[in-house]
């Protein structure tokens, strides 16, 4: 039986890109329409895996799937795929002439945020409307042809639902990217992708600090230097229990090994930190433009 993919959709968002990259079309395709559901789809074994966005190169953090992960579905990172993200303007087929007269502007708030400077300049004190994903917003300008709005999307969003896009790349920074977590409930789970070949390795660590002991996040990652473990990444979010109150996310350029990393963690424990492993799993790059169909 073939796998179940679930995914932050409709058709043709940019995470449905990564699944379609990473997995083709041998596995089922389920889109789901927020972060949230998919996520609790995977955890409660309606799909197979989750692929949901969890960080863009311009824009930081989809804080959403790290908060939902961490405090609502504690599921694993068992994969990552990035992917090359290129923001297209469109419009219903109908205002293609007049596009610069549209009053409203739908996206994701990632999407409307990778292209700020454009929007800055073409189109001032414009009102955005926030979308579930780029193509949810897509979906919606070309059923609604009477509205004066356009999407911000990809380009197999404009062709899936028949827009016409009047200005590409309007991203503000060539290099952009975005990271998809593929989630599953063990931490043992595994899906070797028949396209791509995994770049690198990783682990992400959930940390949680002593409260109020001076010099803990120095202490923190001592634990990491003394070892020689590459960090790529340290960020801290709230933990929703009071000002004030912090952990840390960190991720590690290595695969759990037998000894550095099970020794990192009983470093940090003893010094008084909860360590959660949030997964320790292959990375994915995508190399080629979004043009292929979905
Ligand atoms: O809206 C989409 O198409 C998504 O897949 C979500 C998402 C995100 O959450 O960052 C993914 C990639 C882009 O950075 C913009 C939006």
């Amino acid at each position: 039986m073939s796998k179940r993919i679930g995914f932050l959709g409709p058709r043709a968002t940019f995470t449905h890109f990564a699944v379609q990259s990473f997995f083709g079309d041998e596995v089922e395709q389920v889109p789901y329409t927020t972060i949230p559901q998919c996520i609790d789809a995977v955890a409660d074994g309606e799909i197979d895996f989750a692929v949901v966005p969890t960080e863009n190169a311009l824009e930081g953090s989809v804080n959403l799937t790290f908060d939902y992960l961490i405090h609502e579905q504690p599921l694993y990172i068992v994969g990552e795929i990035v992917s090359p993200i290129e923001q297209h303007f469109m419009v219903h087929p109908s205002r293609k002439n007049d596009w610069e007269n549209v009053t409203r502007i739908y996206s994701h708030s990632h999407a409307i945020a990778q292209c700020h400077k454009f929007l800055h300049q073409t189109f001032k004190g414009i009102t955005y409307d926030y979308a579930t994903s780029t193509g949810a917003a897509a979906s919606y300008v070309s059923k609604h042809p009477e509205e004066s709005v356009a999407a911000i999307a990809n380009n197999l969003a404009a062709k899936e639902y028949g827009l016409e896009i009047v200005k590409a790349n309007i991203h503000d920074y060539h290099y952009n990217h975005t990271r998809f977590a593929i989630l599953h409930p063990s931490n043992k789970a595994e899906y070797d992708s028949p396209y791509l070949t995994p770049d690198k390795e990783k682990t992400t660590l959930m940390v949680t600090l002593p409260s109020d002991q001076s010099g803990a996040l120095h202490q923190v990652l001592s634990a990491f230097t003394w070892r020689k473990l590459n960090l790529s990444k340290i960020e801290s979010r709230p933990m929703k229990t009071g000002l004030g109150n912090y952990f840390f996310i960190i991720d590690i350029d290595m695969i759990v090994d037998e000894i550095l990393i099970p020794g990192a963690i009983a470093e940090l424990e003893a010094l008084g930190c909860s360590v959660k492993l949030l997964g320790s799993y292959e990375a994915y790059s995508i190399n080629q433009h979004i043009e292929k169909e979905v």
